[in-house]
C-alpha cells in the first residue's frame, strides 16, 4: 500500500478534489504557493481547534478496493462521532483515464478532532487508503492539506506534501467519467473475466459463474438468421413484446442475463459496481454463444443485452443531470469489437407516468436498482439518454404506449424494413 501511495505523490499538486456538497459538486485544487484566494466553500464554520480531513481509496487490489469502498460511507457514519459531516469526495487528474480516486471528506465540528484522527488513523493501517488533513493557516483565512504518511512511515517526506487549497474550476467532463472503462463498464470478453476470476477467493459463486463460461469468446460470423434484442427500462413491455414476437416470428427467445446466471443473480447484485458489471457483461457473452447456436436454425428474439449493462452501468457511475453523461461520441458508447453484434436492437420508451402505473398493476417485488428508477427521475433520463448514445448497433427508439398489439404491429415493420422477416 505505502508504495503504490508513494507513486501517487508526484501528481498530487496536479489533482483535483471534488467534494459533494448538497447533491452539487464543489471542486479545489492544490498550491504551493498562496495568491490571496478564498478558501473553497467546503472549509467554512469549522471550530478553532478541529478541522477536516479527507480519505481516499487508493492502493491494494482493484477487488479489495472496490468491496472497501462500497461499505465505507457505513462505517464511517457509524464510528465518526456525531458531530462530523460526513460528505462523498473524490481526487482525479483533469481528463486523465483512470486517474480517479473515490472516497469521503470529513468536517469535524466538535470542539476538538483528536477522536477523528484516532480513527483515520486506524484505517490508515489496514485499509488502501490515504488520509490528508487540512488545518487553518495562522491568519486563519487560508487553508492547508497535508498528507498522512503511510502508517508503516517508509520514506514519506511530510514535509513536502503541504500545499495551500485553493478553489478550482469545473472540469470539462464529471470526473466518474474518467473510470469507467473497465471498472463500470467491460468491452471485452478478457476485462470481465479477469475480474470474476480474481473473486473467487472471497466470493465462492464466482467459480461457478466462470464454469458457465463459453470456452472462447470471440464475436462469430453474422448468423443466419436475424438477432433482434429488445430494450428498455422495466415495466416498458419487454417480456410483453419479446414472448409475441417469438409466437409470431417463430423465433427463439433468449434473455441477457441467461437463465443458467439466474440463481447467481442476487449474490452478484449485492457486490459493488465494478463486481457487479462483470457479472453482466460475462452474461452477454453466455448469451452471444446461444444466440449463435440458435440462429442457425431460427430468428432470435433477445430481452436486453449489451445495451442494458452499459447504459445502466455508465448511468449509475455518473451522478446528477444527463449533462453530466460522458459526451455523446465517445469510445465509452461503442459495441465491444468481441460481442456478437445483433440485426436490430429496438428501445421502448414510455412515459414515466404509464410506466408507474403498469408498474403498480404488475405488483412484483422490485430490485433496488428498479426501485432507484422510480424514485430517481435524473437517473431514469441518464439510463434512457445512455442507451441512445450506445452505437455499433445504435438503438431504434419505439414508443411503448399503444396497446401490445399495436407496438407489436410496429415492431414488425421495423423488422421487416431491416431484416426482411
Ligand atoms: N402495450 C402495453 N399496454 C398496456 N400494458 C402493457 C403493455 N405492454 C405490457 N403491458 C403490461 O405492463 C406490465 C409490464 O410489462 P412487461 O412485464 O412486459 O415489462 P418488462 O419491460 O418486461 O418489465 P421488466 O423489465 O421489469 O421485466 C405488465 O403487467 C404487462 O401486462
Ligand atoms: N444484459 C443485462 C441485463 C440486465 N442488467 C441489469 C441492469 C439493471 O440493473 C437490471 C435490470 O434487469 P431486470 O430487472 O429488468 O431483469 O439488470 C444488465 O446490466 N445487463
Amino acid at each position: 500500500m505505502a508504495r503504490r501511495a508513494m507513486s501517487l505523490l508526484p501528481s498530487w499538486s496536479s489533482r483535483v478534489f471534488s467534494v459533494e456538497l448538497d447533491g452539487a459538486p464543489v471542486y479545489f485544487s492544490l498550491r504551493e504557493k498562496h495568491r490571496g484566494e478564498e478558501a473553497p466553500r467546503v472549509f467554512s464554520r469549522v471550530p478553532e481547534r478541529s478541522g477536516c480531513f479527507s480519505l481516499l481509496v487508493c492502493g491494494g487490489d482493484r477487488i479489495r478496493r472496490a468491496k472497501f469502498y462500497a461499505q465505507l460511507g457505513d462505517r464511517l457514519s457509524r464510528d465518526l462521532l456525531p458531530g462530523c459531516d460526513l460528505a462523498p469526495m473524490a481526487s482525479f487528474l483533469p481528463n486523465v483515464r483512470g486517474s480517479l480516486m473515490k472516497g469521503y471528506f470529513v468536517k469535524d465540528n466538535s470542539e476538538s478532532s483528536s477522536a477523528s484522527e484516532r480513527l483515520l488513523r486506524d484505517l490508515t493501517r489496514t485499509e488502501p487508503v490515504l488520509v490528508c488533513s487540512y488545518s487553518r493557516d495562522r491568519d486563519g483565512q487560508m487553508w492547508t492539506q497535508h498528507l498522512w504518511p503511510p502508517a508503516d512511515g517508509q520514506g514519506t517526506d511530510t514535509s513536502k506534501s503541504k500545499y495551500y487549497v485553493v478553489p478550482s474550476e469545473a472540469p470539462d467532463y464529471h470526473p466518474s467519467t474518467l473510470n469507467i472503462i473497465n471498472s463500470d463498464v467491460f468491452y471485452s470478453f478478457e476485462e470481465a473475466y479477469e475480474v470474476i476470476k480474481q473473486c473467487g477467493d472471497i466470493i465462492p459463486e464466482a467459480t461457478s459463474v466462470l464454469e458457465l463460461l463459453p470456452s472462447r469468446a470471440e464475436a462469430r460470423g453474422r448468423p443466419d438468421f436475424p438477432v433482434i434484442v429488445i430494450e428498455g427500462l422495466d415495466a416498458t413491455g419487454k417480456t410483453t413484446l419479446t414472448e409475441s414476437l417469438r409466437d409470431s416470428l417463430g423465433a427463439t427467445l433468449l434473455r441477457s442475463p441467461p437463465q443458467c446466471l439466474s440463481p447467481l443473480r442476487a449474490r452478484f447484485d449485492q457486490e459493488p459496481p465494478l463486481i457487479r458489471r462483470a457479472f453482466y457483461a460475462l452474461g452477454n457473452y453466455i448469451t452471444a454463444e446461444q444466440i449463435g447456436q440458435e440462429a442457425m436454425k431460427t430468428p432470435v428474439i433477445v430481452d436486453r443485452f449489451w445495451h442494458s449493462t452499459a447504459a445502466y452501468a455508465i448511468a449509475t457511475a455518473v451522478s446528477g443531470p444527463v449533462c453530466n453523461l460522458p459526451a455523446e461520441g465517445l469510445e465509452l458508447y461503442r459495441w465491444p469489437s468481441d460481442l456478437l453484434q445483433p440485426s436490430l436492437v429496438v428501445l421502448l420508451t414510455l412515459d414515466p407516468e404509464e410506466r408507474k402505473r403498469r408498474l403498480r398493476d404488475r405488483g412484483q417485488g422490485k430490485t433496488e436498482e428498479e426501485q432507484e428508477l422510480d424514485h430517481n427521475q435524473l437517473f431514469r433520463c441518464r439510463v434512457e439518454e445512455a442507451y441512445r448514445r450506445i452505437s455499433g448497433p445504435a438503438c431504434v427508439t419505439v414508443d411503448a404506449s399503444p396497446s401490445a398489439d399495436q407496438v407489436l404491429q410496429q415492431v414488425r415493420l421495423l423488422i421487416r424494413g431491416k431484416c426482411h422477416l
